[in-house]
């Protein structure tokens, strides 16, 4: 191979040539052998290689190799991949991709500066070289599922099929697969993407994602961005970095590709100025000179429904009636409106897929308590969300508001002062339980717990279906109950009765729980660490 072919080849998967000059001889000697075949072809590099090495697939996890793969090392938060090597090429991996200056390796290796980046670019060419789809990306602290969702529900009822990677499940060709991070790892999307028949793709992109380049190499059609509030500044600097990092999403965007920004909150004002200076084409949302316009003060709930008017261009308004209930539910149906437009969706069929959409799951979900209350099950777990959640039953004339939550182990620990500030300014009563513990020991977050002062207002139960059967037993007709923080998800960590706060409720509807199943030693005594 020369020079020049490698450095196309490199060039194309935008790998610094820096790296590569630096290993150049040894390349020459080793990387002469191995055929990365798919790629060369697709790249149209009509180039016979001796003694080809044929790669028979891609891993990043050396559990995961077999016979024929390259293998890529990543310095992780938690492992460095560059340890396992050994294992996968024990494996058969026949080649390697990492970071480090490793000379003595036994199979050929190439060295590059990011290898997350590297693997998304490589897996990309390997799985999924041309692209035939429409690609929309979702960021922002919250409203990403509930928007996926929504926009989903309506490309689907007007005939378009929809792959969907979300906090809830992925699913591809209307099979679902269950998803361990809201955005799949670069590997894993590219091989299901590689699978997919679906013509559109609906990508919730974290923050997280985004550094760690999950959907590099993806050129999206919109890009919409949600909100920005306090959440994971555990793993982030600060609310500028955060923000940050959600603002790369818009630099993926194809030429001709529209941002949809939610201009409701600061942050997305400032993100619109940036890409208008950028000419890139901005779809502003909220405020009556933007291009659609929800007028907060006119959510107005008749019987079940909320009813919501968005207008365009400040002059045509569409009515429309929603069954999923809250301020900030009407912002996100604005979102996947406005987006459906993008794509070619009639008005008046936009509306009446918006109007069937029946919500997301663990989102505002609701039941009815026997005594006449309402219980809902949400997702929220920020100050913003709760605040959405508990004015919502307000303005839909609660009586009172009990509200059951905690904080899940091993995250941002800064935002729960906040969060517990809005429970208690907006509900009447606060049970903290726990959250997943999340590699944390229950020990820990109990006494966590106990260190806030919950204003006479509350009282902690850590066992979270104790708490919840508290608080159902506290309900007198008019009053709601809020069980947030889990939405649809199983608990973690408690091992023998995996069960979501919705089999909860569900089990004390139907009076299934019996006393013993509620003790408290219940959802911990399982878990390794108490
Ligand atoms: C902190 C963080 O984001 N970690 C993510 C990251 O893991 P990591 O790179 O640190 O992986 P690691 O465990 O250190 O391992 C490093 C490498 O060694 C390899 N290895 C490891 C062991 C072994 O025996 N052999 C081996 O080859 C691993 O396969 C990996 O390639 O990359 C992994 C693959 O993409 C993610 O699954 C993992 O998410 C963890 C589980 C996580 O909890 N992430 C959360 C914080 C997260 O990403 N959340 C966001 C949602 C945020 C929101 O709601 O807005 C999300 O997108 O889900
Ligand atoms: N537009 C919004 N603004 C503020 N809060 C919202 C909005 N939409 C939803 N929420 C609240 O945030 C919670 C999470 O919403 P959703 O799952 O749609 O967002 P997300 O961005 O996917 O969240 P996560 O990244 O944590 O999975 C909801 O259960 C609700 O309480
Ligand atoms: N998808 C989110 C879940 C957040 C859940 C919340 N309960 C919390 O951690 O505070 C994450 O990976 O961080």
């Amino acid at each position: 191979m020369d020079k020049l072919i490698l450095s196309q080849l490199f060039k194309k998967m935008s790998i610094s040539p820096r790296s590569y000059r630096f290993h150049f001889t040894y390349f020459m000697k080793e990387f002469i052998r191995m055929q990365l075949a798919h790629l060369l072809n697709s790249l149209g590099l009509n180039y016979t290689v001796p003694d080809l090495i044929e790669i028979t697939g891609i891993a990043n996890n050396s559990k995961e190799v077999k016979p024929g793969n390259l293998f890529v090392a990543i310095s992780g938060h938690e492992a460095d991949g560059h340890k396992y090597i050994d294992h996968a090429i024990s494996l058969g991996a026949v080649a390697i991709i990492g970071e480090r200056n490793l000379p003595d390796m036994t199979v050929p290796y190439i060295q590059v500066k990011n290898s997350r980046k590297t693997l998304a670019l490589v897996a990309k060419q390997y799985y999924y070289p041309k692209n035939t789809k429409t690609f929309i990306g979702i960021t922002g602290t919250n409203g990403k599922t509930t928007t996926a969702f929504m926009l989903r529900h309506i490309l689907e009822n007007n005939g378009m099929t929809c792959s969907l990677f979300s906090s809830v499940y992925n699913e591809v060709n209307g099979e679902k697969n269950a998803s361990k991070n809201t955005t799949s790892d670069s590997l894993e999307l590219y091989k299901q993407l590689a699978n997919s028949q679906d013509q559109i793709v609906i990508l919730e992109v974290t923050s997280h994602a985004l550094i760690q380049h999950r959907v590099e190499g993806i050129e999206f059609d919109c890009c919409i961005f949600t909100n920005l509030s306090q959440d994971h500044l555990d793993y982030h600097l600060n609310m500028e970095d955060y923000f940050e990092a959600k603002r790369l999403l818009f630099t993926m965007l194809k030429p001709a590709g529209k941002a949809i920004i939610n201009t409701n909150n600061d942050w997305g004002l400032t993100l619109a100025a940036d890409l208008e200076r950028r000419h890139i084409q901005t779809i502003k949302l909220f405020g009556e000179e933007q291009d659609f316009h929800l007028e907060l003060e006119q959510v107005t709930y008749i019987k079940d429904l909320m009813q919501i008017v968005i207008t365009a261009q400040q002059q045509q308004g569409y009515m429309m009636h929603l069954s999923v209930l809250g301020e900030h539910n009407a912002l996100n149906a604005t979102m996947a409106f406005v987006t459906a437009l993008q794509l070619s969706i009639p008005v008046n069929l936009a509306i009446s897929a918006l109007e069937s959409f029946r919500g997301a799951p663990g989102r505002f979900e609701r039941y009815k308590h026997p005594k006449g209350g309402e219980v809902v099950i949400d997702y929220a777990h920020t100050e913003d969300a709760f605040f959405y959640c508990l004015t919502t039953a307000k303005k839909l004339g609660a009586r009172r508001i009990f509200h059951v939550f905690g904080f899940r182990g091993n995250r941002d620990t800064t935002k729960r002062q906040s969060m517990i500030d809005v429970s208690l300014e907006l509900s009447d009563f606060i049970i903290l339980t726990l959250d997943d513990l999340n590699n944390e020991t229950s020990t820990t977050l109990k006494a966590q717990l106990e260190t806030y002062d919950l204003n006479n207002k509350g009282t902690i139960i850590t066992d979270r279906i104790s708490a919840i059967k508290k608080a159902w037993s506290m309900m007198e007709e008019g009053d709601w109950l809020f069980i947030t923080g889990k939405g649809q998800e199983p608990y973690q960590q408690t091992v023998t009765h995996p069960r979501s706060d919705g089999e909860v409720v569900e089990m004390l509807l139907k009076s299934q729980i019996s006393h013993s199943s509620l003790l408290e030693s219940q959802f911990l005594t399982q878990h390794p660490s108490n």
